[in-house]
């Protein structure tokens, strides 16, 4: 593992410096949380695993660590330690209530691919951490659609809320409205033209008008599943 320096932030309060205040509760978008000798050394760790530990989806791949989230419970399997020492630091942080992440999964999107918006649903705590790798994104966040009867037909455009430039090396933390509310999702696109709707532009060193052409982006989602199941427990006891 590379020599890890001082990272920009490691409390709670530090943390708050990092609000994305042009978005509604609650982003923290932390530039250069991580150094270029720790990305590659994550990205030679990423592309170390096995074939089958990939799964491909229509518009990215992805690697599932720690278990797979289930409504009856997650059946831990341990992080691997250069997973687990970045699950720890970022949980130092505070963000999951005391807990430590317990999951991770990794994203790669070549340009071109995204990812439809979506919400991460109720088996995580609401609090979802990035660390990405690689290359930019730009993220776009939307409202979720209206279930009121006589609302107008509404299009992905009409409900577009805003966007965040993720670039590589960052610590992005999203919860409360953020989370639990907006929908996310990345566009299937090659290069993102940015606006002034990039909420995070003035922290990023981008302007409106900037064209960026994505390369291969690979994304750590690190969070923290309360339920799980243990194996023992499942072995049964007698
Ligand atoms: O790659 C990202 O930053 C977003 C991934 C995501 O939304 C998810 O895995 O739920
Ligand atoms: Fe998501």
């Amino acid at each position: 593992m590379p020599v890890m320096e001082g990272s920009p932030c490691q409390t709670l309060k530090e943390l708050e410096q990092y609000i994305v205040k042009d978005a509604p509760p609650t982003v923290y978008y932390v530039p250069d949380y991580i150094t270029e000798a720790e990305e590659s050394y994550l990205l030679q760790q990423v592309y170390k695993a096995p074939k089958p530990k990939w799964t491909q989806l229509s518009g990215r791949r992805l690697q599932n660590w720690g278990g797979l989230p289930h409504p009856k419970g997650m059946l831990v399997e341990k992080l691997p330690d250069w997973l687990l020492h970045y699950a720890k630091k970022i949980s130092d942080l505070g963000v999951f209530a005391g807990k430590t992440a317990n999951h991770v999964l990794v994203n790669e999107y070549n340009p071109g691919e995204g990812i439809m918006p979506h919400e991460d649903g109720p088996l995580y705590f609401p609090t979802v951490t990035t660390i990405s790798l690689g290359s930019h994104t730009l993220l776009d966040f939307y409202h979720p659609v209206s279930t009121v009867q006589e609302s107008v037909p509404q299009t992905e455009q009409s409900r577009y809320l805003l966007s965040l430039l993720v670039q590589p090396r960052s610590l992005l933390v999203l919860r409360d409205d953020m989370y639990t509310h907006f929908l996310h999702g990345i566009q299937g696109v090659a290069q993102d033209t940015l606006t002034d709707r990039v909420a995070n532009l003035c922290v990023t060193g981008a302007s409106p008008g900037d064209c960026l052409p994505r390369g291969t982006r690979v994304s750590l989602t690190i969070r923290h599943v309360p339920k799980v199941v243990r194996a023992t427990l499942l072995l049964g006891k007698r």
